[in-house]
């Protein structure tokens, strides 16, 4: 365990769907927490039947099971940061705006999920619009990756100066700092073989980048991206450090799931892998580790 500099546990709240086969979603989130010593508690939006092949089935939890478990948490683990996966649906993104309004953290990461990686729908098409005007608001952090960024900006994405564009419409929705990022995308003036993120704070745009692992092995990266900021941020570090500490971990455990064969399709990435995250990378470099 960490701790802060009051000497409390570190602790970090989860509202996300469940993933059955262990390597996105809550089950990312909470394996990410405890990789960095931070206390984790969840809230589950959603049951979803899943494993490395695709996503079999989807319950939605009904939301006043949803504020209940938020209500449940804030009133008695008080966590210091939180990230925000899978959302469903416009009723689910209300409830989970309403409570966080309530609760009024600084810390809040938003990772908006919308598909996942073998292509199945994780939030309904007509959601984009509430996940702006009631989710982004609230948001410290907002990591869309290409796609999810195309959807929330409404055009294409298809150099570094469209990436740069969309940050700045997003930013204006309310969050501190925007990341697209680059793991899907080649940007056209980069190189095709690295893995980079776009930050932007309102003031500067800087990268975070390293080599892109040639792996099929990415199931849950841009989960654990998100709650290892989140877990950064229960932590004390500033927002940049918690990036690049965060993407230092989700290379190490890129890398180190080479190591292992999991389920037929996308498998998982080895969260217990990194034992470098207290050295992150830093802004503006390229890493080729
Ligand atoms: N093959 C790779 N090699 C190195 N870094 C990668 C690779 N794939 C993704 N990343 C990095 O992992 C982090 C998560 O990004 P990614 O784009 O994969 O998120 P995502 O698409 O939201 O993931 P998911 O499909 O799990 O929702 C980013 O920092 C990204 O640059
Ligand atoms: C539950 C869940 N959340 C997020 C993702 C995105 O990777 C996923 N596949 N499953």
């Amino acid at each position: 365990m960490h701790l802060r500099a009051d000497h409390s546990v570190a602790r970090a709240l989860t509202i996300a769907g469940s993933d059955s086969g262990g390597g996105a979603g809550i089950q990312a989130d909470l394996k990410t927490f405890t990789a960095f010593g931070v206390f984790g508690a969840s809230c589950v939006t959603a049951v979803t039947a899943q494993n490395t092949r695709g996503v079999q089935a989807i319950h939605d939890v009904p939301t006043d099971v949803i504020s209940r478990q938020m209500q449940s948490v804030f009133e008695d683990i008080r966590p210091h940061s939180i990230k925000v996966g899978m959302l469903s649906n416009v009723a689910t993104i209300k409830t989970v705006a309403r409570e966080l309004q309530r609760a009024d953290l600084k810390n809040v990461v938003v990772d908006p999920v919308m598909v996942a990686k073998g292509g199945a729908p994780l939030l309904t098409a007509d959601s984009t619009d509430a996940l702006l005007a009631e989710i982004l608001p609230l948001a410290a952090v907002l990591t869309p990756n290409v796609p999810e960024a195309e959807v929330l900006c409404n055009f294409s994405i298809r150099t570094i100066e469209d990436a740069k564009e969309a940050a700045i419409q997003l930013k204006r929705r309310g969050p501190r700092i925007v990341i697209i990022k680059g793991g899907h995308a080649a940007w056209g003036d980069s190189r095709e073989d690295s893995a980079r993120d776009l930050v932007y704070d309102g003031r500067a745009f800087t990268t975070f980048a390293t080599r892109r692992v040639p792996s099929t092995k990415t199931h849950g990266t841009g989960c654990t991206f998100s709650s290892a900021i989140a877990a950064c941020l229960a932590l004390e570090m500033s927002e940049l450090e918690a990036i690049g500490t965060a993407k230092r971990y989700v290379y190490d455990a890129i890398v180190a799931a080479a190591q292992w064969d999991i389920g037929a399709g996308h498998g998982p990435i080895d969260h217990t892998a990194s034992v470098e995250w207290r050295r992150g990378f830093t802004a503006g470099k390229d890493y080729d580790l």
